[in-house]
């Protein structure tokens, strides 16, 4: 497999050559990194174009937009980098909308779930010199500027798909972009993103949506499913509410991949059902016991090379009032300082399950201790 990570070099908030940066598409992901690249470089000079003038007078008023565009004109001549965040196919079309004002030097990049179909259009518009793919790992099934937030990107990975005229200035350039977002900079061979994303990330939403799709049409009159549904089935379905224009654009733009892994799952569940009907006990654990061995190893912190590591605990506490202050002055009396704490709405372990964040590994295993001599049941999350 063709890929190489790059977390070396790549500081964040170094002083970023990129004084004017162009954003065509200004929601969830494109105000995100405007917002972050504000937060460390306020001197950038940002512009915008999106359809919605409203929005794009707020993002001015929030000091993240400097220059409101009103369409793709002269004005990008100035950027040092246009990003394209709008939904995939979209983006393909301001490829050739914006390449009459691409100023020599600057960076044309995207922040799409897809990368082959862009690639291509790329090639097709001799745009490889300027143009470096990126799809930044992080997101939610929220939509819109209004949810963007400074530190989404925060210990994500940001897959950076370069050509094969990239040189390495930009590609470097790209790396410290990623970087100032305090992402994890991964270099990718676009086909090979392609497929890898289609399994963890296009086939699950298709399996996610089609699985609520199946309690609607399941469900009695009266909506007795959706009332009882509990953790697992809204663990695994959170993201069927995500943006339908955009993961329609998704599908059709990696359908190759994606039917390819539909058709291995197909035969799974196919496999299961054989193994249900013939009473195949051995082979149905074993399901649960492969899975459960694979999902334990995969982090639930954002990125196994992550730059600011989560050291974290869970805890279970009695459902009465003052449960969790009654904790917090434990560890305070223990001198022990908590980054964050909040309910751990997973459920993954049992009810009343609170998740604790601390600054350091020694503030963790201090406070475990401390929780564990006051007969707390403490959980280490792998
Ligand atoms: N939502 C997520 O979790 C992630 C999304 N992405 C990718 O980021 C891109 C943007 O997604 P989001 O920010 O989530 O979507 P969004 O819906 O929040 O934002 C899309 C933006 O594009 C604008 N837009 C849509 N069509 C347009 C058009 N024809 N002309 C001009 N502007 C247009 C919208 O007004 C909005 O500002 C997509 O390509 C998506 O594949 C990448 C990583 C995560
Ligand atoms: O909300 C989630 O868990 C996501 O999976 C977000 C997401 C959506 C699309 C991407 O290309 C990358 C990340």
């Amino acid at each position: 497999m063709l890929w190489f990570s790059y977390t070396n070099g790549a500081r964040k908030g170094k002083l970023m050559k990129l004084k004017t940066i162009g954003f065509i598409g200004l929601g969830l992901i494109g105000g995100s990194i405007a917002r972050r690249i504000k937060q460390v470089h306020p001197d950038t000079i940002i512009m915008a174009y999106m359809r919605t003038r409203s929005t794009l007078e707020e993002a001015k008023a929030d000091g993240i937009v400097d220059i409101i565009l009103d369409g793709v004109d002269e004005t990008l001549r100035t950027c040092d980098m246009i990003i394209l965040c709008t939904p995939v196919s979209f983006n393909e079309s301001y490829l050739k909308a914006i390449r009459p004002f691409i100023k020599p030097g600057c960076i044309v990049t995207d922040v799409g779930s897809t990368k082959t179909a862009i690639h291509e259009t790329v090639i097709a518009l001799d745009m490889e010199d300027c143009f470096v793919g990126g799809h930044p790992m992080a997101g939610s099934e929220r939509t819109g500027y209004a949810c963007s937030k400074a530190s989404l990107l925060e210990n994500a990975y940001y897959v950076i798909t370069p050509t094969a005229k990239t040189t390495q200035d930009k590609l470097e350039t790209m790396i410290q972009f990623a970087a100032d977002q305090a992402a994890i900079p991964l270099v990718l061979d676009y086909k090979n993103h392609d497929y890898a994303v289609a399994a963890i990330s296009h086939v699950p939403h298709v399996i996610a949506s089609s699985l609520v799709n199946l309690v609607a049409k399941s469900d009695f009159p009266d909506g007795t499913m959706k009332k009882i549904a509990a953790g697992g089935f809204k663990d695994i379905t959170r993201i069927a509410s995500s943006s339908p224009v955009m993961w329609e654009q998704i599908l059709f733009t990696n359908k190759d991949n994606i039917i390819s892994l539909l058709e291995d799952y197909k035969r799974a569940i196919d496999q299961t059902i054989t193994d249900l009907k013939t009473d195949n006990h051995k082979d149905i654990y074993d399901i649960f016991e492969s899975s459960g061995a694979y999902r334990s190893s995969i982090s639930d912190n954002r990125g196994s090379a992550t730059m600011n590591p989560e050291y974290a605990i869970f805890c279970d506490i009695p459902d009465q009032p003052g449960a969790i202050s009654v904790l917090a002055s434990l560890l305070a009396f223990e001198n022990v300082s908590i980054k964050n704490i909040g309910i751990n709405h997973n459920r993954e372990h049992m009810a009343g399950t609170i998740k604790i964040e601390f600054h350091d590994q020694a503030s963790c295993e201090k406070a475990t201790e401390c929780l564990e001599y006051h007969h707390y049941p403490v959980y280490q999350k792998k």
